[in-house]
């Protein structure tokens, strides 16, 4: 039981909390499965990386291995998939803002060899104080690779994420893409295994 912690979330994996902590608010995310990946030294990597490479990701301030909770910084302001539902998400000018940073971003983290391994609309914050700038958050399934593949699979995941989840989107995850090409080191030989991989997914989905 977390003093003063309000439920936030209740995943199949984890529950995340907001609550108080050193006099301000933070999250706290409580995993059920074994304790947190984080200490491995494949986390303490990624994690090292991520903080060098200036990506924007919510600070940890601790991690409770015996309890398995970890605390980080609560960012305010909501997630592309609820930003996508407000009136202002659904016009042209937003989402192409909001694109050209959720591309810059990914560019960002691909550049240093970061695979995230889920990416969805929910994994993707927008900072309140900063007007929107996208933060990446849930690095839970994350690893280290320079594999053009995994990075291209990496974008393929969220691109499934949005046409599941949000219609008329397709101009907005061009801009994404467009955004993401111009800002990585290989990002056009990513791109272009993204087409490959996407052609693997149709086949498997005719296949049934
Ligand atoms: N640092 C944070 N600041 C603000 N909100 C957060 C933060 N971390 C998580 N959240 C909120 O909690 C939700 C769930 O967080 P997270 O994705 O880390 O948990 P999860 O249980 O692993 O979820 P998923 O089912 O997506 O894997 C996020 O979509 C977001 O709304």
């Amino acid at each position: 039981m977390i003093h003063n912690a309000q439920l936030i979330k209740q995943g199949a994996e984890a529950k995340v909390y907001l609550a108080p902590f050193c006099q301000r608010q933070a999250i706290i995310k409580e995993r059920f499965t074994k304790a947190y990946r984080h200490p491995t030294l494949d986390k303490k990597l990624t994690s090292r990386r991520v903080v060098q490479a200036r990506i924007d990701t919510p600070t940890v301030y601790m991690v409770d291995t015996e309890n398995y909770l970890i605390y980080m910084e609560y960012i305010e302001g909501c997630s592309v998939r609820e930003f996508l539902v407000t009136p202002e998400g659904q016009t042209e000018t937003a989402q192409t803002k909001v694109a050209q940073e959720i591309g810059r971003a990914l560019g960002l983290m691909h550049n240093i060899d970061v695979v995230h391994g889920d990416l969805t609309t929910s994994n993707l914050l927008m900072r309140k104080e900063t007007d929107g700038s996208v933060v990446l958050i849930d690095f839970g399934l994350s690893y280290v690779s320079q594999l053009v593949e995994d990075k291209a699979v990496d974008l393929y995941v969220l691109e499934r994420a949005f046409s599941s989840t949000h219609p008329n989107t397709e101009v907005m995850f061009e801009q994404i893409l467009k955004a993401y090409g111009e800002s990585g080191k290989a990002s056009k030989l990513i791109l272009k295994k993204l087409e490959d991989v996407r052609m693997r997914g149709r086949k498997r989905s005719m296949l049934g």
